[in-house]
């Protein structure tokens, strides 16, 4: 069974068009990546389907595999993105206090298992010495990127951070995730409900103790 990632005419399939969205536009005005092999993904589905005991042929299942296929594409879009592309358009504004987002929805995959954890990002920032902000979608879109990869929480969210900072030059960053994961969730331990948190600190918020305590409790609504 094909899927379609037939290519359009300005030569992006549209799996490069889903990788697209994740940032702003295109980047140097062609395809962000390499095209996931869809094919391969399919045949590995089939394989799986075989081994837990189904019939991949009967009717219901026949178009599974290229579902499969084309769903990992899109939930796995953000290892074909460079997030310092994502951050690339900032602007100069008269703020030296802190910028937060809060309650950012996060859709990831934990690597061990490849099944979803749930939940939210707090994203927030100091600007730096040249005072560049952000627009504030653009933290949304890192943690996006970050995301719709295999991971582990705690590196998601370094990584948003280390990237928050690197981009801004920001004095000071903090990032924390809270997420329900599935596969603690559905099997193993079974435990729904249980909620991970993690943070990552980098700078002034880091070494500041009022600061940092005042961004939490703005993270936590008081
Ligand atoms: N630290 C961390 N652990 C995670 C994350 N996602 C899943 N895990 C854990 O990764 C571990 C993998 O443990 P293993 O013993 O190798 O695998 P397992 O036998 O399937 O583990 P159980 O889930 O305990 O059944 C589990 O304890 C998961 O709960 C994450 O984002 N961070
Ligand atoms: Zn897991």
């Amino acid at each position: 069974m094909s899927v379609d990632d037939t290519p359009r005419e300005d030569g992006d399939s549209p799996l490069d068009a889903l990788a697209a969205r994740l940032v702003d536009g295109r980047i140097n005005g062609g395809p962000i990546g390499d095209s996931v092999d869809l094919k391969r993904i399919e045949e590995a589905v089939r394989e799986i389907l075989i081994a837990v005991g189904e019939n991949p042929d009967r009717e219901g299942l026949q178009r599974t595999p290229g579902r499969v296929a084309r769903a990992y594409a899109e939930l796995f879009a953000g290892l074909r993105v460079d997030p310092a592309q994502v951050m690339k358009s900032s602007f100069a504004e008269d703020h030296n206090e802190l910028v937060l987002v809060r309650d950012i929805e996060v859709q990831s995959f934990c690597e061990h298992h490849l099944l979803p954890f749930l939940g939210v990002a707090h994203v927030g920032y100091i600007p730096g010495a040249d005072g560049r902000v952000a627009g504030l979608s653009k933290l949304a879109r890192l943690v996006e990127v970050y995301a719709r990869r295999p991971q582990v929480q705690e590196r998601l969210t370094s990584q948003i951070a280390d990237q928050l900072q690197d981009s801004l030059k920001a004095s000071g960053v903090i990032v924390v995730v809270e997420c329900e994961h599935t596969c603690m969730s559905m099997r193993g331990i079974r435990k729904p409900g249980a909620k991970t948190v993690t943070s990552a600190v980098r700078g002034t918020l880091q070494a500041d103790a009022r600061t940092r305590a005042e961004a939490m409790s703005l993270i936590h609504g008081s």
